[in-house]
């Protein structure tokens, strides 16, 4: 079954979050950009308050590909004890020099999830590069919040082949960027791995206001009841 991923920001969303039943909390300052960073006590604390009831994810911020600056801030977030770190890889070709950077992190069992973006045009055929360096997963997002979501970017076809590709590298794959229930049942179809929220969240979907449980169960029941007419079909 596809999971849910919801970012949260704060150990009341977390709450929020885990009452509407979100599968993974990820944990994001979406006031600081697509993939701001919490600061580590925030990180530290919602990893405390969540126990283990669902795996924790983390961003590590909208940082330059610059490998030392990379390195440093997914190895202090991975201190932090959340299960994935998520690294953003911006523009088209993924930066080699900060994958390779990150290989003695991967080694010492850091569970990397790399972050493309749909809106600048990534190279699927890359994904290799990321198995290779020992990620446990890729996922597509969208770095402008304010230009479109996922699928005007990419189409299901090149979706689909994400995911596939994905798969069969033993990646783990996520698919977000501004999605919502009317992005469900298309996205649904391609069962990835899991599917990324945050605007669809909360309050007016405005993805810098607070995150609700019922909006939570809102998706969660859409992404059930999608998965109930794939079997049917
Ligand atoms: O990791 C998933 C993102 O936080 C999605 O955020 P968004 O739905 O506001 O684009």
């Amino acid at each position: 079954m596809t999971q849910l991923l919801a970012s949260v920001m704060n150990v009341a969303e977390a709450d929020q979050a885990l009452q509407g039943g979100a599968d993974i909390i990820d944990l994001k300052n979406p006031l600081a950009g697509a993939l701001g960073a919490l600061p580590s006590a925030t990180i530290r604390a919602v990893t405390q308050f969540v126990n283990h009831r669902a795996p924790v994810s983390a961003t590590v911020g909208d940082l330059p590909m610059q490998a030392e600056m990379i390195y440093r801030a997914v190895a202090k977030t991975m201190d932090d004890g959340v299960d994935y770190v998520k690294i953003g890889f911006w523009g088209a070709t993924p930066a080699l020099d900060c994958m390779k950077a990150l290989e003695p992190l991967t080694q010492r069992g850091g569970k990397l999830i790399a972050v493309l973006f749909a809106d600048q045009q990534p190279n699927l055929a890359t994904l290799f590069e990321f198995a290779q360096a020992g990620f446990t997963g890729v996922m597509l997002d969208t770095a402008n919040k304010q230009k479109g979501n996922l699928t005007h970017y990419l189409n299901n076809s090149e979706l689909g082949f994400f995911v596939k590709q994905t798969q069969s590298l033993g990646l783990i794959n996520g698919l977000a960027g501004s999605i919502g229930l009317a992005n469900i049942p298309q996205l649904m179809i391609l069962s990835p791995f899991y599917l990324g929220f945050r605007g669809a969240l909360c309050v007016a979907q405005q993805r810098q206001a607070v995150l609700q449980a019922h909006a939570v169960k809102q998706i969660r029941e859409a992404m059930l009841n999608c998965k109930k007419d794939l079997k049917i079909a």
